[in-house]
């Protein structure tokens, strides 16, 4: 549950104020999410969501933001920001940095289909070649300076075969600093809880808050994990082919893009089965909330290891015999 603060009628709909959005009708505070307190919001013009950044940097969240604004303008189905009469976005609320934001429609789906990854990779090409012009950088906090340190903090809590999976891991993707890799604004977090649906049909793209400048090729490891592993970590070859088919067609991929691949989809499993271990062993103070389990990002980093030429084969066009 993922309400920490409580907000009373009386002072939303004085919150509300600040806006040209008609009335409050009706909220209600929204159980999923993990680290801001969100409440769906009715007013007689609109259906909102509004959040209240309880763990936030409050300096960097105009960079959002603005994205948000950014990209929702260019048909990416981002929540659009909404401003204040002054033409704020950010506020304060009852003591801490507060945003509405749109609310779109649909569910997130646990088991997505062929025709899902199809939707979300033809996004995600959209949300990258509409993100090239978008004029402020953002670097990746969870990048390798972060796993370098992240590791480090774990010294003492792995068995000593995560320990060794891990620093080899660290050491490999070290040899590998692709220069010339496409580069520009990704989500960093496109799991399948980050997308809403309505059938097949993708409605929404939420939780923009690891976002950031990095390699695109970055993001589509990080989606293909996600979407399209059974729950052994493999790689279903059709739901990996439909994705990266339909991503291509925003954004054709390069050679060099080719080439790194199966790095690319070790770095995205890195990255998860190290924060993953983080929040196993440092939970934050007051959360409430299941921790995800590691052990599913340490199979699929295995997996990716094993199965490099396998991962090839699965790139769009190449021969599967
Ligand atoms: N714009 C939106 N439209 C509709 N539903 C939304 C919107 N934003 C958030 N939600 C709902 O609120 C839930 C929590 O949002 P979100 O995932 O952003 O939470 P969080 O606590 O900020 O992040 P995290 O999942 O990283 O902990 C989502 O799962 C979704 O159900
Ligand atoms: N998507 C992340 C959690 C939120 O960043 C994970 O599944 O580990």
């Amino acid at each position: 549950m993922s309400v920490y603060t409580r907000v009373e009628t009386e002072e939303l709909a004085a919150f509300l104020g600040r806006y040209d959005l008609g009335e409050l009708e009706d909220f209600r505070g929204i159980s999923a999410g993990i680290e801001n307190t969100n409440y769906y919001v009715t007013t007689s013009h609109q259906e909102l969501v509004l959040t209240l950044f309880e763990q936030f940097e409050e300096e960097e969240l105009p960079w959002f933001l603005e994205l948000l604004d950014f990209l929702a303008g260019r048909g990416v189905p981002a929540p659009a920001p909404l401003a204040d009469r002054e033409g704020a976005l950010l506020q304060r609320f009852k003591d801490r940095p507060a945003a509405l934001v749109r609310r779109l429609h649909g569910a997130s789906v646990d088991h997505p289909g062929v025709e899902h990854c199809r939707a979300i990779g033809a996004a995600l090409g959209h949300l990258h070649t509409a993100g090239r012009d978008f004029p402020r950088e953002r670097p990746n906090p969870r990048g390798p300076h972060w796993w370098r340190e992240t590791s480090r903090r774990l010294e003492g809590k792995l068995s000593d075969e995560d320990r060794q999976l891990l620093d080899a891991e660290l050491h490999f993707q070290s040899l590998f600093r692709f220069q010339d890799m496409p580069s520009g604004i990704v989500h960093a977090d496109l799991f399948r809880d980050n997308a809403l649906f309505e059938g097949t049909e993708l409605t929404g793209i939420i939780d923009f808050y690891y976002a950031c400048s990095d390699v695109l090729l970055y993001d589509v490891a990080i989606t293909v994990n996600d979407w399209c592993s059974d729950g052994e970590g493999a790689l279903d070859p059709e739901r990996v082919e439909a994705l990266l088919t339909a991503y291509g067609e925003q954004r054709p991929f390069s050679p060099i893009e080719r080439g790194a691949w199966p790095v690319m989809l070790r770095a995205a499993a890195l990255r998860f089965w190290l924060s993953r271990l983080n929040d196993l062993h440092f939970p934050r103070a007051g959360e409430l909330t299941h921790t995800k389990d590691p052990d599913t990002f340490k199979r699929i980093l295995q997996r990716r290891i094993r199965e490099e030429r396998a991962l090839r084969r699965l790139w769009p066009g190449a021969k599967r015999a």
